[in-house]
Parts: structure tokens; C-alpha cells; sequence
């Protein structure tokens, strides 16, 4: 049943067929719905009743059959870090569940509390040729059109750090609920000598409107739970070892709204910004490269590595 992902085809014919409506296949039509891509394998991925999970384990899955609820955790140690690999998996398992009708929700976390994800793993940046970055690059975008595009409730479950590409996955989400303590999330790329993409930028203009955003983003800044709270940035805070419980009460509660009006009008609200980087995909994909090959970025990228080391 979860061994393959037939992509928007039959997404469409799925859910036109189960909700029996003319209402779903105008949804699809109007909106260009879900993972934007034809057929795909999902990377040898297998079924074990409520269980299952990519061939590598750097993402298991679990899902409720009653509630529909899946859980995703993120299991890349030490720190979650979005490496190739990851990135394919999170945009299998996203899709996989997507095309999964009796889905109706996932709560995204960490496998391992105290970081929720360190973001884009940095090595993958670092003297790497220009064809490996792009390449490295269009897997980001993939993952993150087929979460941010996604009809279920996406809830960010964030038991612990979320830096960089960690708030990004969490910003992709419909809701967020965040450890209460030390933690902290935030886009921190103008530390590495990074600059956030435009769809990156517009979903923490969205979130925490643009005066909060615009600052955030230039200084880099991560903020504690009490702080991202305070601006918006998380909608919710949990004792860590509470984290998923609440956002499993959460979901419950986003379930009760209807399945179809709620997706229909998330989607009106995200659609803009996924056009937009649907069109201007290579263009992103050519300014990461070159942005991020260049000899100066590098230096500031191998600094910002040696701190990390040191720390
Ligand atoms: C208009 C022009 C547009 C141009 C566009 C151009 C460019 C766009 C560029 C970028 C935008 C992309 C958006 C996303 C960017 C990113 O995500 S960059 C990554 C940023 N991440 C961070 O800064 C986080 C760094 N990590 C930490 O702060 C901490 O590790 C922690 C997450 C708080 C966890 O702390 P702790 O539990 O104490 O763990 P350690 O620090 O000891 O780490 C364990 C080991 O893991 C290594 N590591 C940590 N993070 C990363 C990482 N992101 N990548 C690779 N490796 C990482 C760390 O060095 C430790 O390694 P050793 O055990 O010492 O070997």
C-alpha cells in the first residue's frame, strides 16, 4: 500500500473518488495541488501496519489508522541536519502521505528532543562543486513545495533547537508548538554569510509580519521560546516531554473543522507563493549556486563550521 507515490494524477483521482466530488476535482484544477511531480518511487519504503519508514531510518513514520494522524520524526543524529538524504526522505514521506486518502494530518518532530532539526547540514555547502550545490538545492525547494503545498493539517511539534532550516520546516507548517526553555529558533543565514530565498523570507513576513521579519532577518536572529512566542514566530508552548501530546490534542481539535473548506482555503492563502517558486525555480536554484560558491561566502562558511567544532 505505501510502496509507491503516483504524484498529482492520482492524488486527484484518490480524493475526487472518495470525497465523490465535482467540488474536490475543481479544488485540484483551481489550485495545482500537492507534490508537483509525475510519476515517483518512494525510496524503498516499507509497510508494517501503523509503522513504516524510509530504507535509510533518517525518518520514521507512524500513523494513527483511527484518527488519521501520521507522526513524522526526523532521526538524523546528532542533530537533524538536512543532508541530501533527509531531504529526499522528508519529501518522499510528505508525498507518500499526502497521496495516503485516509490521511488527514502530521505532526512533524524530532527523534531525538533537545534539537528539532540544526537546518541545512552545512557540509553539503562546503567546497562542494556548483552542479552538486544546485542539485543539493532543487531537493530543498521539492521537500519544501510538497510540505508547504500540503492539503493535511501540518502541525511542527519542536522539541528543541531550530535553526536556519529548522524554522523553515517549522514555518512550512500550518501551526507550531515549541519546548518551553532554552531552546531557540530563528533564520540565522545573514551569521553564515547566507541569504534566506524569497519564499523563505515571505513565510516569516507571513507569519510574523514584515517590520519583525525584516529585522529578524537581517540580524540573523534566533530567539528563545518565550520570544518566539511573544512575536508569533511559534503559536504554542509545551514542557519538552509534552510537546507531542499537545500537538497531538492540537490536531484533534484542527480535525474537527472540516477536511475539504479548510485545505481549500489554505491553499487559496499559499498559492501565490507556490507559483511563484514554481516559476522561478532555476533561477533560485542559480542564485543559491552562485551565491554560495563564491570564495567569500566559503571562507565565512568554513569560520562559521570551526566555531561550531570548537564550541
Ligand atoms: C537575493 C540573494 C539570494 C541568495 C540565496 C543564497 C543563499 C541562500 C542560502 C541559505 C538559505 C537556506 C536556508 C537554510 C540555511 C541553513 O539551514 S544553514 C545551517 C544553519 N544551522 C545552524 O546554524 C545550526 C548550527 N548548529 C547548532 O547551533 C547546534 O549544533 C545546535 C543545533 C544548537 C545543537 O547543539 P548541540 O546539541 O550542542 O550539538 P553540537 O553543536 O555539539 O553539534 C553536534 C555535531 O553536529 C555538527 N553540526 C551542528 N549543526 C550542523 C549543521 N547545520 N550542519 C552540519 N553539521 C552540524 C556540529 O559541528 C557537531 O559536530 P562534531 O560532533 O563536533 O563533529
Amino acid at each position: 500500500m505505501y510502496s509507491f507515490i503516483l504524484g498529482n494524477e492520482s492524488i486527484k483521482m484518490a480524493l475526487s473518488v472518495s470525497a465523490g466530488g465535482r467540488v474536490w476535482r475543481k479544488f485540484f484544477k483551481t489550485f495545482n495541488f500537492g507534490p508537483n511531480s509525475a510519476l515517483k518511487r518512494f525510496p524503498t519504503c516499507t509497510a508494517n501496519g501503523r509503522l513504516y519508514s524510509s530504507s535509510s531510518d533518517n525518518v520514521l513514520v507512524s500513523k494513527d489508522e483511527k484518527s488519521g494522524i501520521a507522526t513524522v520524526r526526523m532521526n538524523n543524529p546528532p542533530v537533524n541536519s538536512l543532508n541530501s538524504a533527509m531531504l529526499v526522505s522528508l519529501r518522499s514521506c510528505f508525498e507518500e502521505l499526502e497521496n495516503d486518502k485516509s490521511c488527514r494530518a502530521l505532526i512533524l518532530t524530532s527523534q531525538k528532543p533537545k534539537v528539532f532539526c540544526a537546518g541545512l547540514d552545512i557540509l553539503e555547502i562546503y567546497r562542494k562543486s556548483p552542479d552538486y550545490v544546485a542539485q543539493f538545492w532543487e531537493k530543498l525547494q521539492d521537500m519544501w513545495l510538497s510540505l508547504y503545498g500540503s492539503r493535511l493539517v501540518t502541525m511542527a511539534a519542536i522539541n528543541g533547537h531550530s535553526p536556519a532550516g529548522g524554522c523553515l520546516l517549522s514555518l512550512a507548517c500550518d501551526y507550531r508548538i515549541m519546548a518551553e526553555g532554552k531552546f531557540t529558533i530563528g533564520l540565522n543565514e545573514t551569521q553564515l554569510d547566507l541569504v534566506a530565498p524569497f519564499w523563505l523570507r515571505q513565510t516569516m513576513v507571513d507569519v510574523i509580519g514584515y517590520r519583525q521579519a525584516e529585522m529578524a532577518l537581517m540580524i540573523g536572529a534566533l530567539y528563545t521560546s518565550n520570544k518566539a512566542l511573544q512575536l508569533g514566530l511559534v503559536d504554542k508552548l509545551a514542557p519538552i516531554e509534552d510537546v507531542q501530546t499537545v500537538a497531538e490534542e492540537e490536531v484533534k481539535n484542527w480535525l474537527k473543522i472540516p477536511d475539504q473548506a479548510r485545505a481549500i482555503t489554505k491553499m487559496a492563502s499559499r498559492k501565490p507563493l507556490l507559483d511563484e517558486l514554481r516559476k522561478r525555480k532555476q533561477e533560485d536554484i542559480q542564485t543559491f549556486r552562485d551565491e554560495t560558491t563564491r570564495e567569500s561566502v566559503q571562507i565565512s562558511i568554513q569560520q562559521y563550521l570551526e566555531k561550531l567544532k570548537a564550541k
